[in-house]
């Protein structure tokens, strides 16, 4: 056992040296740290929200790798399907039972009707467990070549209110009034996790991204709470960036991001993710993110359902694989977390053959599989 271990912890430093540092952060802050325990059995009971068009598919590929890492994991599959409770859209109590009792969950992309029927199931997740903080790496990757080269950049994005609070209502026929609510509340909790998460993973600057100068009022107070929180955080130089700026900057030189965190408002979060994962990998395949609460963390991909590619064996399963591997380290499993993601790199870094269609490679879903297992 213990020379297994010695032999996973050399092919990792090896590996380690072929791709450069890890990306995911095995580095936790202090806020919402995971307490769960394992059960009798030595293993962790996580639910898995398959989710819909490609969620499947890509969900298949992490389990499969997962069993042949051996990772002491046991799945359990967690139906999100809508309930609607006095016309409001709600998960379904077994549901939050056990993510509750698991305080953790993996959750492949999840189809939100448009204009009609529930409400976005992402978001009543977001709002159901209170998971005030999205955490959004977008690192590119060793040896693959896209339009830009060593990006590293993590944004922070308030996850429970601001645009998506969901407040709309019709003033009079052809007037719609969306209230984008920003509380004090909300702002600090994600403002002092960007501080903590800064401090966690050593970068030094932490960049509040807003639109003050138009929304005075609502983005002035998210800036006003990173300005107040500063004294709390001397070794963090906080800056602010008006929203605009950040888009020209961050297409113009990604690399100015380099030893910063960012952090922003619901909206703005959502689409500069975007951008970032189009900078980091030109596809939104390859993009993790966290779902960060005081108690529940939810981990899934940046992207959504993919309807153009499901059920074709076609979709890029990395962006699940990388979020599985945050979700690992943030549970202390971090040697099972540093191989997968070792062997999810090695696979994209070793050629065309080995890549989803989206990266310009010939790889299936299923292929692209069987060849990390390969590298495990
Ligand atoms: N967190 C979530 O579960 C999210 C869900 N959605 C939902 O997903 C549905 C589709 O949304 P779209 O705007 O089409 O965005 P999308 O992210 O599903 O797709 C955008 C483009 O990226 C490609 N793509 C996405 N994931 C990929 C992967 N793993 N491998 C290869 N290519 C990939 C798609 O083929 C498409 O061309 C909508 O119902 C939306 O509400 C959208 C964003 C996030
Ligand atoms: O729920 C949706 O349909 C989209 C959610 C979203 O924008 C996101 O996950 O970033």
């Amino acid at each position: 056992m213990l020379r297994n271990t010695a032999a996973i912890a050399q092919k990792n430093t090896t590996l380690l040296k072929i791709l450069g540092s890890t990306r995911s952060i095995s580095n936790q802050p202090t806020i919402g740290r995971f307490t769960g325990k394992t059960n009798s059995s030595g293993t962790y009971t996580v639910p898995f929200i398959e989710g819909d068009g490609v969620g499947p598919e890509i969900s298949k590929s992490v389990k499969d790798i997962f069993s042949a890492a051996n990772v002491p994991i046991q799945w359990q599959p967690c139906d999100v399907g809508p309930i609607f409770v006095n016309g409001l859209t709600t998960i379904p109590e077994p549901a939050v039972k056990a993510i509750k009792e698991s305080l953790v969950a993996l959750k492949g992309p999840l189809a939100t009707p448009v204009g009609k029927g529930h409400r976005s199931l992402n978001l009543t997740l977001r709002k159901t467990f209170d998971l005030f903080a999205n955490v959004r790496p977008a690192k590119s990757v060793p040896n693959y070549k896209s339009t830009y080269e060593n990006v590293d950049l993590v944004l922070i994005r308030e996850n429970t209110e601001g645009e998506y609070s969901g407040i709309e209502h019709i003033v009079t026929p052809g007037v719609v009034q969306s209230i984008k609510l920003i509380t004090r509340e909300a702002s600090e909790k994600v403002i002092r996790y960007a501080y903590e998460y800064a401090i966690a993973v050593g970068r030094p600057r932490l960049i509040v991204v807003h639109k003050s100068t138009i929304q005075r009022l609502g983005d002035g107070l998210f800036v006003q709470i990173a300005n107040e929180l500063q004294s709390e955080y001397p070794s963090i130089k906080l800056e602010t960036q008006i929203l605009d700026n950040t888009v020209l900057n961050v297409v113009s030189n990604p690399t100015l991001y380099k030893d910063a965190v960012s952090v922003c408002p619901n909206l703005y979060g959502d689409i500069l993710s975007d951008l970032n994962s189009g900078l980091s990998a030109g596809s939104l395949g390859l993009t993790p993110s966290a779902n960060i609460g005081d108690k529940v963390s939810i981990f899934e991909a940046v992207h959504g359902s993919a309807p153009d590619i499901a059920g074709q064996n076609k979709a890029n399963p990395t962006a699940l694989l990388l979020s599985s591997v945050m979700m690992l380290n943030h549970m202390g499993l971090e040697e099972h977390a540093s191989r997968i993601e070792n062997a999810v790199l090695s696979t994209i870094a070793s050629g065309p053959e080995s890549r989803t269609g989206d990266l310009g490679g010939s790889a299936t879903t299923s292929s692209f599989t069987e060849c990390v297992i390969k590298k495990l």
